[in-house]
């Protein structure tokens, strides 16, 4: 059956529609993703809620979809937008095609459509809300920018708590990336995850060495009434802040945030780190950035800085042991380049704790 993307600047792209579309159409904020590889991690990471992806990659879901290499426990994105869509999954792990999975979970799959012709339309005006319909007269859009808060559909309810380890981490669910929580395991730790608006005093009852403020979909400024708690917390335990924790920590401290033109969604994108004085390659899915003037009315270095377009990757507090990063250091998709962030932010809290021990 044939479909169409309808762009919010008036252009229109057919497609083949495989699998059904809920209410006749469906809005969404329309992005790309320029990896190769990886769409499984993509359709289930929280971050890309309320988007319709466009792959750039032509053809998407030749290994199928199998049961490790989920980012959570469903799909996330509102539309799939792809070239060519593999009808079969051809690795031996492969339990479902990436039709089925998608069908199975209510998510429009539109292919065979001219997906460079809509990233040129998008890398030259910027992101912008579409929609995919049945009918190839665009008519009305739904709301532009979606009022609804996505986090609060994403973030856990209640309190749980993963692995054994000696060393303690709060992990505060945006929306967060299950490659988070394993980087944190994998390394020894004990994590407790906690929803978005868990108070100071529930943090302090649980008595952790750290903080992780995870990514998560959207606005990071929908989170403002958030912000004096995420400071209280911040300044009093180790933090490290992932895409969206990390816009969330120069908030809290009086920075700005904007929207990128098109944002970063890939797996090559190249990072400077100012200390290690090496560019890294890194994954990384976000539409909004850290203001880089913002951040000179806060004590916030800038230490990772996107070779591309100079945008603020990263950075650390001089005096306090807080660290942020804009990109994926839990990589998947993606290079794993930049995971010794996790195993910093395990010798920062120990440098914290031996303070706290000998002082
Ligand atoms: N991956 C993320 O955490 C994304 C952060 C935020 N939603 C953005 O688009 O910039």
């Amino acid at each position: 059956m044939k479909a169409y993307l309808h762009l919010a600047n008036g252009k229109t792209f057919e497609g083949k529609l495989e699998t059904a579309i809920p209410d006749s159409e469906v809005n969404g904020e329309v992005v790309f993703f320029t990896g190769m590889t990886g769409y499984q991690e993509v359709l289930t990471d929280p971050s890309y809620k309320n988007q319709i992806i466009v792959f750039t990659y032509p053809l998407i879901g030749n290994y199928g979809i199998n049961a490790a290499d989920f980012e959570s426990k469903k799909p996330h994105v509102q539309a799939v937008v792809v070239y060519e869509a593999s009808t079969k999954g051809y690795h031996y792990q492969s339990q479902y095609s990436l039709k089925d999975y998608l069908q199975a979970w209510n998510i429009p799959l539109l292919t065979h459509v001219d997906t460079r012709a809509v990233v040129k339309q998008i890398r030259t005006e910027g992101a912008m809300q579409g929609k995919i319909s049945l009918t190839s007269e665009c008519g009305e859009f739904g709301e532009t920018e979606r009022q609804e808060q996505p986090i609060q559909q994403v973030s856990t309810t209640q309190i749980e708590t993963y692995g054994n380890g000696s060393t303690h981490i709060v992990l505060f669910d945006f929306g967060y990336k299950k490659s988070i929580l394993q980087s944190l395991l994998s390394r020894g730790c004990k994590v407790t995850v906690v929803p978005y608006n868990t108070s100071f005093e529930t943090i302090q009852a649980l008595e952790p060495d750290g903080i992780l403020l995870s990514n998560g979909p959207g606005n990071p400024k929908q989170l403002s009434s958030q912000l004096p708690t995420i400071r209280k917390v911040i300044d009093h335990y180790p933090t490290l802040g992932i895409c969206l924790g990390h816009q969330l920590v120069a908030l809290a401290y009086g920075a700005d945030t904007e929207k990128l033109r098109f944002g970063h969604r890939g797996a090559n994108q190249p990072v400077y780190d100012s200390v290690k004085k090496k560019v890294f390659m890194t994954s990384q899915n976000h539409g909004y950035v850290v203001n880089k003037e913002s951040l000179a009315h806060t004590p916030f270095v800038v230490r990772f800085t996107n070779v591309n377009d100079q945008s603020v990757e990263g950075m650390f507090h001089p005096t306090k042991p807080i660290l942020s990063v804009q990109y994926h250091p839990e990589a998947h998709p993606g290079p794993s380049d930049t995971n010794s962030i996790f195993d910093e932010f395990l010798q920062i809290m120990k440098n914290v704790r031996s303070e706290k021990v000998y002082a």
